[in-house]
């Protein structure tokens, strides 16, 4: 949906149908990458149509072609031309994905071309230090074309191992661990990372390792320390689940709706993915979750609470979500773990702060601790909901047309980089849209 901004509504407030919904932007990033590295015995089945999926998918099969062209070059070369040869570098740029880029800097370095990885603005603004340094230990030759610790990176593909020891912060981004353990088995000894201080987004961990495990590489994670062997994959296929993500914005839609219900086809009891947590966080905001055969059903339940506190730490991507559920019901919380949220698409602590203020409600700071204040809230006629180019900030506000005679949404397409047909979706359950 290109278009500058766009006007919702939902006049009967009343919900009811199925979803479904594309394959997970997280699972399908590492399906892609174990994919690439194993030599043909990988298949991937649900692949996310998400933009950052398919930006993944293209830069893997960019990088195969700067190794085609690589030894091209050197065949068709005399010996004195390779001497005197300037390297050619090889651009892939991967947007705004996150996971991309943190993906493909470790992956690269096992690819024998000369790479220039690059990202959008605010990609560039990302730190990458962390898993650069890492990976430098490890004997990668990576350099920084502009600014110290951030892309774009200039990556010497073609790997000679050194350590396979190395420590690691956690506290940043679970992504550069991913990352490193994504390529582990690769590696000719294999790696031992040592998680250094409290790890965040724990469970995206977990599912490198549980997805690893599905082709048959082996790890151990005991304490601080995991460890991966250099092995091959077995022939497999990858099963990508829907993405637990978007089905927070569907949560968030039946907790605002009167007497709604969804179902969510191909979600299952037993995820990968940690933002399954959102079952257990939207009980306390009215949407009950039932397991059957035909997928999930989320149901409108008016269910009193008392909980007040939420931590985030584990699934920092549902924050968005339920801090603008809990607003809208005037639910005062409590919020913990939203230290990593000013370092993605945009600094989601400044934008919530912003866009809620529209409508009365505030999330003031002490110490790390987040309280979401909602005596002041109040329904504007219409309000415009600025998108900061992120996702999550679109969906977030969106399901507010349930409480508000109308919303705008501005630079609505955003959605685009992990649920593209969010707004048709939306239409299907009777948002319209102008
Ligand atoms: O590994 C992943 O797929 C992700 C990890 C999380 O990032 P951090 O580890 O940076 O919190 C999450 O926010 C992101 O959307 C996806
Ligand atoms: C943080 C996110 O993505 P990434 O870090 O992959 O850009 C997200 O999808 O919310």
């Amino acid at each position: 949906m290109k278009q500058a901004s766009i006007q919702l509504t939902h006049i009967s407030k009343k919900i009811n149908g199925t979803v479904q919904l594309t394959g997970s932007k997280s699972e399908s990033n590492r399906a892609l990458i174990i994919q690439a590295l194993s030599q043909g015995r990988v298949s991937i089945e649900n692949l996310s149509e998400a933009a950052d999926t398919v930006t993944l998918e293209k830069a893997l099969q960019q990088a195969q072609a700067a190794v085609s062209n690589t030894a091209t070059q050197t065949n068709t070369a005399t010996s004195d031309q390779q001497d005197n040869a300037t390297p050619v570098w090889n651009t892939i740029d991967i947007g705004p994905a996150g996971t991309a880029m943190r993906f493909l800097t470790s992956y690269l370095n096992l690819v024998p071309a000369n790479f220039i990885l690059t990202g959008s603005e605010r990609m560039q603004q990302r730190p990458i230090g962390i898993l650069v340094d890492a990976l430098k230990t490890l004997g990668a030759a990576i350099q920084y074309e502009d600014k110290n610790g951030y892309p774009p990176l200039k990556i010497e593909g073609g790997f000679l191992q050194g350590q396979n020891n190395i420590p690691i912060q956690g506290n940043i981004s679970s992504q550069y661990i991913s990352s490193l353990l994504l390529v582990a088995s690769s590696l000719e000894k294999g790696l031992t990372l040592t998680i250094a201080g409290e790890l965040t987004s724990k469970p995206y961990v977990s599912m490198t390792l549980a997805m690893l495990n599905e082709v048959g590489i082996a790890s151990s994670w005991s304490g601080d320390e995991i460890t991966i062997a250099p092995q091959v994959p077995s022939k497999s296929t990858l099963f990508v689940e829907p993405d637990w993500s978007a089905a927070s914005y569907w949560y968030a839609i039946v907790a605002l709706s009167d007497n709604g219900h969804i179902v969510l086809p191909g979600l299952k009891r037993h995820s990968l993915q940690g933002d399954m947590a959102i079952v257990d966080i939207m009980q306390h905001f009215g949407v009950a979750s039932s397991f059957q055969e035909d997928g999930l059903h989320l149901t409108r339940v008016d269910a009193a609470t008392d909980k007040k506190e939420f931590d985030f730490k584990e699934c920092p991507d549902l924050a968005q979500t339920v801090v603008v559920v809990a607003a809208a019901r005037k639910q005062d919380i409590t919020l913990t773990g939203l230290e990593t949220l000013k370092i993605k698409e945009t600094n989601r602590i400044a934008a919530l702060q912003n866009e809620i203020g529209k409508f009365g409600a505030k999330l003031i700071e002490e110490n790390q601790v987040y309280y979401l204040k909602t005596a002041d809230v109040y329904a504007p006629e219409s309000i415009s909901i600025q998108t900061y180019e992120d996702h999550r900030m679109a969906m977030a506000f969106a399901p507010l047309a349930l409480c508000f005679q109308s919303i705008t949404i501005e630079e609505p397409q955003v959605v685009e980089k992990s649920y593209p047909d969010f707004w048709k979706h939306l239409q299907s359950q009777g948002f319209k849209i102008n």
